[in-house]
């Protein structure tokens, strides 16, 4: 199996950062072989719940088609079992794209918080859902309207946001820093914000960083996209989808609480959804869920040149 290390450093700095900050970052750029060594393919002593269940709060009566685009792409990932408990419009509309989905409460190896969702229209019921997701001590995916909680999440928390929404994290805590600031320096800013949060860091944008929070896992690993198609609304909202079902499946593998492992999930999220963008797009234009029901298939094509 090839390293994670291979591939090798493609930018290497050394800077007085702005915030706190003294980490010197290799990044890597992530490849097929990486992100086959975290696809976890079903064995024969599998069932549902060995493979892992993902539990996903997304989505609101204002933006129900994220909490849609996040669970089909979680199913189309591969996972044992998926339970959406999100309010009742985008309920009924997971429910009418994917009957496979489970509504009823219970055990989950993995969350997937926040996307579609808008804190400032959070009523006081959600937000506590969410915080006793996020109190459980089992990995998140913390995207989107659900990111004004990170300071109350554990140490297996991988973050989503867009630069905007980075912005805004910095925000709250009481710097300001501008959205261009950070699209204008990602590897600089996830690494900060991995630091300041304890949170492992997928920064979005042409070019994913994704920064781990320890100081002895040195690695920053980038993700670059082969086009600008998957630019569209929603598609964020796949990437959440993909990664949390990659969660969910890792999840015996991530008792330790390696945040490095966090890493190298969450940058196989990336690459997936941007493999499952360029095989879906051939080129031309892409919906979001063009994206999401291209990753099936995607990730076949990844297993199949695996030379294990
Ligand atoms: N199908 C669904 O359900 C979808 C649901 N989604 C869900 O929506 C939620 C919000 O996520 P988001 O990333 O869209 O908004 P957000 O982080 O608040 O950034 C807003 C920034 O954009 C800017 N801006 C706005 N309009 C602009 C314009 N025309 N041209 C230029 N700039 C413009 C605006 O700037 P301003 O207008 O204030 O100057 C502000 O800076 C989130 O929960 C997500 O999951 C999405 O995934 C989409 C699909
Ligand atoms: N210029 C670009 N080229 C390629 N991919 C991009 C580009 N801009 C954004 N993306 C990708 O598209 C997705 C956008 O996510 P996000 O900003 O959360 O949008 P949304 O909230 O509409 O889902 C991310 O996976 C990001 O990496």
């Amino acid at each position: 199996m090839q390293s994670i290390y291979r591939g090798a450093v493609s930018d290497r700095t050394e800077r007085t950062p702005t915030q706190p900050t003294d980490r010197t970052a290799d990044t890597i750029e992530w490849t097929a072989a990486d992100a086959v060594s975290v696809i976890r393919v079903p064995r024969a002593s599998d069932d549902k719940y060995r493979r892992g269940v993902l539990g996903i709060r997304t989505g609101s009566n204002t933006f129900p088609g994220a909490a849609v685009l996040g669970v089909d792409a979680a199913a189309r990932t591969g996972v044992g079992m998926i339970r959406y408990l999100g309010p009742e419009v985008p309920t009924t509309l997971v429910l009418q794209r994917r009957p496979e989905i489970v509504t009823a409460q219970g055990r989950v190896q993995a969350w997937l918080l926040g996307s579609g969702m808008d804190a400032e229209q959070r009523t006081d019921a959600e937000t506590s859902l969410v915080r006793s997701a996020l109190g459980e001590g089992v990995p998140c995916v913390i995207d989107a309207g659900a990111l004004d909680l990170v300071p109350e999440s554990g140490a297996r928390t991988i973050i989503t946001p867009h630069a905007g929404e980075l912005a805004s994290l910095w925000g709250r805590a009481g710097v300001t820093v501008e959205r261009s600031s950070i699209s204008d320096d990602p590897v600089h800013w996830a690494t900060a914000t991995a630091e300041r949060f304890g949170v492992t860091v997928l920064l979005k944008g042409a070019r994913t960083i994704i920064a781990g929070p320890t100081t002895s896992a040195t690695i920053v690993i980038s993700v670059t996209a082969a086009s600008s198609w998957a630019a569209t609304a929603g598609s964020g909202d796949v990437l959440g989808g993909i990664l949390g079902a990659l969660l969910a499946t890792n999840a015996p593998f991530l008792a330790d609480e390696s945040t490095d492992i966090l890493s190298r999930v969450a940058a196989t999220a990336a690459y997936v959804h941007q493999a499952a963008s360029t095989r879906a797009s051939g080129g031309g234009p892409i919906t979001a869920l063009d994206i999401a029901e291209s990753v099936g298939v995607t990730i076949a094509e990844l297993l199949g040149q695996d030379s294990r």
